[in-house]
């Protein structure tokens, strides 16, 4: 028999666990899950260098490239690698979702729900020196940590980060492909990105962060842009053109992510977390937004309709969340399949030998946290099929 959770989980989250079949006992595992780091492509020499810095050794992930585990209770905040953003911190889990999308330099790559960044900065990397990451994120404040951490590991370039809602964001990547309208030529270009703004503007986001809002006009805000991510030289309408559905076929992105929000349950340490930040936040924080965020499983469905809207004709959507329920995940993802002949569920080739077994939906992925020494993950990795053969798609 399973050991009982040693956290003294309130009623309401035991009552979710049960509603959806998830054995309490994961909780008390949380000690037996290692904590993870990436190194930065060409720092793979530095790993004797990090294990005398924080005195243990970097097992290297066999299964997950430039992946690394060390014990739970060793911290990196002070090794020298990581204050210098030569790693950084990401679950193998999350490492998974991150690598099935089949990044390759020269992609133009979408995450909807970016913050605070960890896939995204993982994506930049294998991006290297061609193609651009767009992150997408509702919420301002961890918007700006999503910057930040850009900023910390060097990642920037190649980037944009804009404040908006997922499920109706629509700017398509900048690419060199005429797909945006001829514009005046008398009009403004962006400049170079500049933490240093206008009074007016500066003033105008005080008030925006004080109401935590998005932007009045439903127009996305764009907060940072890196040096060769395609912005600088444009004009605000070549930014945000006005495209028919139809262009996105070949003006939308290679990748995307949705790695939509949810409710966190099979994100263990995040669960612990609880203990110290008291359940009634739990309560507050996760089930809440169960019951309240515009329904949770709406919202998920949305923004993974609306990733698959801006992705081009042959391009992949990779489908993640760290809750354990069927109802956020399969049950999601199925009705998305049922509803749309052009979108088709791939196997991931590379996870044959990854820790993890087959969801309830065949292709579809799960990482328990009991069995594969990973925090909890759900991963659906969906093709976007050109017109003749999603015809042959329909059943
Ligand atoms: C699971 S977290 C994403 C983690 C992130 N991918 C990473 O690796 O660091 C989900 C995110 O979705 C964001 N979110 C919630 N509703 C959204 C919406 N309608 N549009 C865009 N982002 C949304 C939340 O603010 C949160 O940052």
């Amino acid at each position: 028999m399973e050991e009982p959770s040693k956290l003294q989980l309130p009623e309401t989250f035991l009552s979710f666990l049960e509603a959806n079949g998830i054995d309490p006992s994961i909780y008390s595992h949380g000690d037996s899950i290692p904590r993870y780091v990436r190194l930065k492509p060409g720092f793979e020499g530095i790993v004797q260098e990090i294990e005398s810095e924080i005195n243990c050794k970097l097992e290297k992930v066999k299964w997950l490239p430039g992946f690394y585990s060390i014990p739970p209770h060793v911290h990196i905040a002070r090794s020298k690698a990581y204050q210098q953003g030569k790693m950084y911190g990401i679950d193998a889990a999350s490492g998974a979702a991150v690598s099935a999308l089949d990044i390759t330099p020269g992609d133009h790559v979408l995450d909807l729900c970016a913050a605070p960044g960890a896939k995204l900065c993982m994506m930049l990397d294998l991006l290297a020196d061609k193609g651009t990451a767009t992150g997408v994120d509702v919420a301002r404040h961890r918007l700006a940590a999503c910057r930040t951490l850009l900023q910390k590991y060097g990642v920037g370039e190649r980037s944009r980060l804009f404040l908006a809602d997922g499920t109706a964001f629509s700017v398509p990547p900048t690419t060199n492909q005429p797909c945006g309208p001829s514009v005046d030529d008398h009009e403004e270009t962006f400049k170079q990105w500049t933490s240093r703004k206008p009074y007016k503007e500066r003033k105008q986001e005080a008030k925006a962060r004080n109401n935590s809002a998005l932007p009045q006009n439903g127009q996305p805000e764009i907060i940072f842009y890196g040096q060769s991510s395609g912005v600088i030289g444009l004009k605000k309408k070549e930014l945000y053109p006005s495209l028919d559905q139809n262009d996105y076929a070949y003006c939308g992105y290679d990748k995307v992510l949705v790695d939509a929000e949810c409710t966190h349950d099979g994100s263990i340490k995040h669960i612990q977390k609880f203990e110290q930040w008291g359940w009634t936040t739990l309560e507050r924080r996760v089930l809440d937004a169960e019951r309240t965020d515009r329904n949770l499983t709406a919202l998920q469905l949305n923004l993974l309709r609306n990733g698959f809207r801006l992705l081009k004709e042959g391009g992949t959507l990779v489908y993640s969340t760290c809750s354990l329920t069927l109802a956020q995940n399969e049950d999601v993802v199925d009705q998305f399949l049922a509803e749309n002949s052009s979108a088709e569920l791939q196997e991931i080739e590379t996870a044959k030998d990854w820790p993890c077994r087959s969801g309830r939906t065949p292709k579809t992925l799960r990482f328990d946290p009991s069995t594969s020494a990973t925090s909890g993950l759900f991963v659906a990795k969906i093709r976007k099929l050109p017109p003749k053969e999603a015809e042959s798609n329909v059943v």
